[in-house]
């Protein structure tokens, strides 16, 4: 039997499971409010909080590091990879520890895992990062040379959902195309065609919809206009872009469940501002379905609002089920695509990638 440890940190929170190999044995979320996480100046600064968690965690179960045989994290912003299970090396934990590549909180994922192994002996696995990249030519174009659109997303909760979907529809993943649409902290809309995510928003860049806690796509002007007004520095703007933008700034929460407390005591900005978000998000499901030319099995709806039938799930049928059927996977599987991811290359039915050599192979 192989034990594993899952450390999945999220935007607003942090996830973290234990497998006895494909068995959930114990699982906890921790929820973090903005309040708690803007006391840390860079994602980095948030380790030993993040840590200290993981820790308790452990210690009520009555569980230590080295009662495990492997520890994945969730992957965070390293260079652009294919999809797949990767060794923890120095050069990914340095790029993620300098924020080579940007700041999200899944780059503490790998950086912890790779303490634990190193003290413990046991080796540290990421699966499907974020940066996992399978976008077409076409979808990169952004619309000036100067720019190029990113592959930024929840790839391993969307891969893993997408998996599940296929075999819900006694299909093939590689045969089938879906809509995936991960409702978190952050939110990605992606296209998947035959098993490979051909387009997709960059969840983390202010493209797509806002989210409850980002503002998604501003008008460019506006924006453009506010940055130069003298009145605001870089980190102000970019904060109200991401960690203070979307349901923060209209409604002063991140929390869905509290917004739906809002509207069921008949508060109707509150009902305005979340079915905007909807709708928005609905939109992007349209862009996808002509990304696939209206080729689209099913829609899929996922992640922490994917729990909210009575309003989101609601709404978003109402807007997307003329495109396809709609299946509903609240949450996700994201700490169980973990453990699997390592679990099989511990039984050695999969070889684990090595970051360094796929840097050095794509030059
Ligand atoms: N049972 C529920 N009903 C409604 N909304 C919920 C429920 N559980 C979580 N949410 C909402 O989902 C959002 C968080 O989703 P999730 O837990 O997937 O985010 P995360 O893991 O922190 O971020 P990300 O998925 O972007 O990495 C919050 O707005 C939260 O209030
Ligand atoms: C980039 C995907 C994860 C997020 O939106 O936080």
């Amino acid at each position: 039997m192989y034990r594993i440890l899952v450390i999945n940190p999220g935007s607003t929170s942090t996830k973290l499971a234990i497998f006895e190999d494909e068995k959930q044995v114990a699982s906890k979320t921790l929820r973090h409010t903005p309040e708690e996480l803007s006391q840390f100046k860079r994602l980095i600064d948030q380790y030993e909080f993040r840590v200290n968690a993981i820790e308790d965690f452990l210690k009520t179960l009555g569980f230590e590091y080295k009662d495990f045989n492997a520890v994945v994290g969730r992957g965070g912003l390293v260079r652009p990879i294919p999809s797949g299970t990767y060794l923890v090396d120095e050069l990914m934990v340095e790029e993620l520890k300098q924020a080579k590549y940007g700041e999200h909180a899944s780059n503490l994922g790998a950086v912890i895992a790779f303490e634990i192994s190193n003290k413990y002996n046991i080796p540290a696995y990421i699966v499907d990062p974020v940066v996992v990249d399978e976008m077409e030519k076409i979808a990169k174009i952004s619309g000036h040379p100067m720019f190029e659109r990113k592959s930024i997303f929840h790839a391993l909760n969307q891969k893993a959902v997408a998996r599940r979907a296929a075999e819900e529809l006694g299909k093939k993943y590689e045969e089938i195309n879906l809509i995936v649409v991960h409702m978190g902290g952050g939110i990605s809309i992606g296209a998947h065609r035959n098993g490979k995510v051909i387009d997709v928003n960059n969840a983390l860049d202010g493209d797509g919809p806002f989210t409850p806690e980002r503002s998604g796509t501003l008008p460019l002007t506006q924006l453009i206009d506010l940055c130069y007004s003298g009145k605001y520095d870089y980190d102000f703007i970019k904060k109200r872009i991401k960690g203070k933008g979307g349901l923060v700034a209209y409604l002063g929460t991140n929390d869905a469940m509290k917004v739906q407390e809002m509207i069921s005591n008949g508060d109707k900005k509150a009902e305005l501002v979340y079915k905007a978000m909807a709708y928005q998000i609905a939109k992007w499901v349209g862009k996808m379905a002509a990304a696939l030319k209206g080729e689209v099995d099913a829609i899929v709806l996922t992640g922490g609002l994917a729990y909210d039938e009575n309003y989101m799930v609601k709404w978003l049928k109402e807007y997307t089920s003329f495109i396809a059927k709609v299946l509903v996977y609240p949450g996700g599987d994201e700490e169980k695509a973990l453990a699997m991811g390592a679990l099989r290359v511990l039984r050695g039915e999969e070889r684990a990638r090595s970051y360094k050599e796929e840097v050095q192979m794509r030059g």
